[in-house]
């Protein structure tokens, strides 16, 4: 197997903060990976260790059977970090052909400004664009290597629906192409649609490593959702079953592990209103998986 990433028993504190406790990860070399977990979960801290920004306390970490430093040098590796600064006062088409000649074998600049939707902005001032076209010239800089992995942290946020979807289309035919792809992502959906596999990383340790189908159902359980006309999450949250409680769009979502329980306890409370009980998306196997992992620590 041609690895392109692998981390064992990785640690790394910050002072008394343990943000990463014991993260294994190997990645095969083709594989799109979305890296999962609450916030303050210790995502970026592995992404960065992962690249060699960050040096571990403990454990191993490699690139391709090499350091980090040897595989970003020989321009194998494309990082789309959480923040990134852009170099103000250049233009978008200086600032991408800077960067892409820093590689050995860059894509031409006409299709890395066209991959990210910026043939329109190529003149435009770097410091002078919205959230959402700033980060879409962080990831042009990511891919205008040609990376054979790329590290993506959160690398939708800000992106509008039309630039989403071209941004997923673009990476699907990217990863078709045997490329590596890892991200973090708190959009469910996305990691859903898009990642062959998940890994679930909550108080810096990994709590599951399987397809988003597996986790679903390793989860089992299913979701009762209702209007829940003024009631509180929590005063669902302790109706039998019930393993965690989500307030989206106006409706509740109820993980629930015993769904006749639950609902028969709704209804004595009156609560039934627009009531539906569905199998149990990625979403509520995240909530229930994390849930459980707060309830062991
Ligand atoms: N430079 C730092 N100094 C001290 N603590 C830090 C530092 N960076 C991160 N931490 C802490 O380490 C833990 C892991 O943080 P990390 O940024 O890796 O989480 P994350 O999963 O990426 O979170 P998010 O989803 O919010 O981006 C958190 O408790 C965070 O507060």
């Amino acid at each position: 197997m041609n690895e392109a990433v692998h981390l064992h028993a990785v640690t790394k504190a910050y002072g008394p903060v343990r943000a990463v406790n014991g993260v294994h990860l190997s990645v095969p070399a083709g594989q799109t990976v979305a890296l999962l977990g609450p916030n303050g979960a210790g995502k970026s801290t592995t992404i960065n260790l992962m690249l060699g920004l960050l040096a571990p306390d403990s454990g191993q970490v490699s690139l391709f059977g090499g350091t980090p430093e040897a595989a970003i040098r020989a321009g194998r590796i494309g990082v789309l970090p959480q923040d990134a600064k852009l170099i103000p006062r250049v233009t978008v088409a200086e600032l991408v052909d800077f960067v892409r000649r820093s590689y050995p074998s860059p894509l031409p600049l006409a299709e890395v400004l066209g991959l990210a939707g910026l043939t329109d902005l190529a003149k435009r001032k770097a410091d002078a664009l919205s959230g959402g076209q700033a980060r879409r010239v962080q990831f042009a800089l990511a891919m205008a290597g040609d990376p054979e992995l790329v590290v993506l942290d959160e690398p939708t946020t800000a992106l509008d629906v039309e630039h989403r979807r071209e941004f997923w289309t673009y990476l699907r035919a990217f990863a078709a192409r045997g490329r590596t792809v890892l991200f973090s992502s708190h959009y469910l959906e996305e990691v859903a649609e898009n990642a062959d596999r998940v890994v679930v990383i909550s108080g810096g340790r990994t709590i599951a490593d399987a397809t988003p189908d597996e986790l679903r159902g390793r989860v089992g359980g299913r979701t009762v959702s209702l209007d829940p006309d003024g009631r509180r999450p929590d005063e669902l949250q302790r109706l039998p079953g019930v393993l965690s409680v989500s307030l989206r769009g106006g409706r509740a979502y109820l993980s629930s592990a015993d769904s006749d329980a639950t609902v028969q306890a709704l209804a004595q409370l009156g609560a039934i209103r627009d009531l539906e009980v569905a199998g149990a998306g990625l979403e509520e196997a995240f909530m229930a998986l994390t849930a459980q992992d707060r309830t062991a620590v």
